[in-house]
């Protein structure tokens, strides 16, 4: 049976470790989170946020902004977050309404406060192995492996998804801890072809399911970064973790897996961009 990687408890820690650590910095470390619309999920994903600033000794700024504020106002607003000295950090909360140009809105963001590494610099950076800031998913992938001694280099690494925000930093980080790196998506023919010959599995894809048993290598370390609603409205990942656990060597529970460091990541980065100033 598969060792379950307990992203929760290693988030905790982080908290923990990110809070000591904020006693001896000379000033607060401040996060400004946008959210605009009143999407339920957005909404608890941003309070979920300020409660790990609040436990770690951060400022949260929250600006709620109507779902139809023009893309005009919300610049206007990241200017002024973009020279606010008390913010470290600008989060604005994805997916936007569909009448505002994310990519206008990310670049928008000064890349000194960009917290969740998505601004052209910091993914540039990034792909030159000098980070400033690493995208939040993909690094609290990163840290689960290492906080569990699964050592990448010289392994097979199947992800799956390449999205902009997981799948293709995904890809990138693993090869810079020197896996060999293959990248599937949707056009990607026999995906257990693939799948089979992973040593570690990254599924990123958003579909309940797409990961069977039959699809992973006996003793492949899964993990899951998608985040579902089955027909009962839970939680679930990619993977169908009650039998790829009996065929991996380590799994990622959806929920208390990925999704936790994700958050932990942010705080690693406004804390970086305090420290920075
Ligand atoms: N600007 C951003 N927008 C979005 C991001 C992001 O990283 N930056 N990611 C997602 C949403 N998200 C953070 O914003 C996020 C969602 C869920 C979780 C999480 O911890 N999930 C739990 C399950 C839900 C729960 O119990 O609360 C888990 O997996 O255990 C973390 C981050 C889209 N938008």
């Amino acid at each position: 049976m598969a060792i379950i990687l307990d992203g929760k408890a290693l988030a905790e820690q982080t908290r923990q470790r990110i809070a000591q650590e904020v006693t001896t910095l000379s000033r607060q470390p401040g996060l400004a989170v946008i959210l605009v619309g009143d999407d339920p999920a957005s909404r608890l994903y941003v309070s979920n946020k300020e409660k790990d600033c609040a436990q770690c000794g951060f400022k949260s700024f929250e600006h709620r902004m109507a779902a139809d504020t023009t893309e005009a106002e919300l610049l206007a607003l990241i200017a002024e977050l973009n020279t606010n000295d008390d913010v470290d950090g600008i989060l604005v909360q994805l997916p936007l309404p569909k009448h505002l140009n994310e990519e206008m809105v990310i670049q928008s963001i000064a890349p000194e406060k960009d917290v969740d590494a998505f601004h052209p610099y910091n993914v540039g950076r990034m792909s030159q192995g000098k980070p400033v800031f690493l995208p939040c998913t993909p690094a609290g992938v990163m840290a689960i492996l290492k906080a569990y001694d699964i050592d990448v280099a010289g392994k097979d690494c199947v992800v799956i998804g390449r999205s902009n925000i997981v799948g293709k930093p995904m890809g990138m980080l693993l090869t810079q801890a020197n896996g060999t790196v293959t990248i599937c998506h949707s056009r990607t023919p026999n995906l257990a072809e693939y799948t089979k010959r992973a040593d570690i599995l990254v599924a990123a894809v958003g579909r309940e399911g797409l990961v069977r048993a039959d699809m992973v290598k006996e003793g492949a370390v899964v993990i899951d970064v998608a985040m579902n609603r089955n027909a009962a409205g839970k939680f679930c990942g990619d993977v169908d973790f009650e039998a790829v656990k009996a065929v991996a060597s380590h799994i990622t529970p959806v929920p208390g897996g990925v999704g936790p460091m994700t958050r932990a990541l942010l705080l690693e980065n406004i804390l970086t961009a305090a420290k920075r100033k």
